[in-house]
């Protein structure tokens, strides 16, 4: 169990990933992408997620060199995730988009990089070129998102190197046991994404009564939830008041009963696309 906001898990090739990150989906390009960041490594994150599809790699390098130099860290000491987009993948079109998003960033190397979505007939190409990028060393650890385990299973039929994550939405309506089952049986982590629900979640009555019993929020249980369950987690927010409340999760444990609670919520309930029907 992390005991603080950088501790990290030990992924399957033997890197340290942070278990708690920023999100910056949505996070406009420029000012408010670079303020988000720089708050958050200001708070004490030192994982920030991003994609080609956000359109702020940019901002989030900008932030990430700025904020190196205000706090005084080294490059190593942050981990930086970026994801190829739908429409670029396949092999020779892969190996082009993480160059891309290694230019934008600006950065010398990615610390994760990932297949954003399991694009019928392409993905198995786009994951193969990933691991042309990693065994180059250019990103310190490949992965998927959105991939249920019929897609991990034909992926792992022909990859080299398992994936260390796979990032999937996550949440108390949508526990993921069966897959989290599955990927820890395989040294897969599993990574949440829109954990809060999108801000959905955060007026869930049971949620909030938890809450009150440790002084904590909504928001804060989930987040603290997800570690205690083994999921990394990358809430988003441009709030500098929200993103020091979701970090601050580290002075409380949810009993085995408030866990059991939590868990019971499920309703398979998904907020954003069905990885088995998306047309993006
Ligand atoms: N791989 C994938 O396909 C996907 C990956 N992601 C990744 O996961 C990250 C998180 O998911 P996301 O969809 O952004 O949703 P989240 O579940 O993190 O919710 C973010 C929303 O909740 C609000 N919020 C955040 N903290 C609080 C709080 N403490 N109290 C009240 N409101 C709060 C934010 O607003 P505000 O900013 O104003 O605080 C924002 O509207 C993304 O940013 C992205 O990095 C997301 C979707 C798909
Ligand atoms: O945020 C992401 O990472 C996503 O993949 C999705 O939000 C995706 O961009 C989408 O929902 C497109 O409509």
């Amino acid at each position: 169990m992390p005991k603080n906001l950088q501790e990290t898990v030990k992924l399957n090739n033997g890197v340290n990933m942070p278990w708690f990150g920023l999100g910056v989906y949505k996070a406009q390009e420029g000012e408010e992408v670079i303020q988000a960041v720089k708050s958050a490594i200001r708070t004490g994150y030192r994982s920030i997620d991003t994609a080609a599809a956000y359109n702020n790699e940019e901002g989030v390098g900008q932030a990430v060199r700025e904020a190196m130099e205000e706090n005084g860290l080294t490059r190593d000491q942050l981990f930086i995730t970026s994801k190829v987009w739908n429409s670029n993948q396949g092999y020779e079109t892969t190996l082009q988009a993480f160059e891309t998003s290694l230019s934008k960033l600006n950065l010398d190397y990615i610390d994760l990089f990932l297949v954003h979505w399991p694009v019928k007939g392409k993905y198995k190409d786009t994951y193969r070129a990933l691991e042309k990028v990693y065994k180059e060393g250019k990103v310190r650890a490949i992965g998927v998102s959105n991939f249920q385990i019929h897609h991990l299973e034909d992926l792992l039929a022909d990859a080299e190197v398992v994936p260390a994550v796979n990032q999937v939405e996550l949440h108390p309506q949508l526990t993921q046991k069966e897959l989290l089952k599955y990927a820890t049986e395989k040294g897969i982590f599993l990574e949440a994404w829109s954990p809060l629900g999108q801000g959905n979640l955060l007026t869930n009555d049971i949620l909030v009564s938890i809450g009150k019993k440790y002084g904590k929020s909504a928001a804060q249980v989930i987040l603290r939830w997800d570690l205690q369950v083994g999921v990394i987690t990358i809430p988003k927010s441009v709030n500098e008041g929200r993103i020091i409340e979701n970090a601050d999760i580290f002075d409380f444990e949810l009993s085995t009963e408030d866990i059991a609670a939590i868990d019971g919520l499920n309703l398979n309930k998904r907020f954003g696309s069905d990885p088995d029907n998306f047309n993006f």
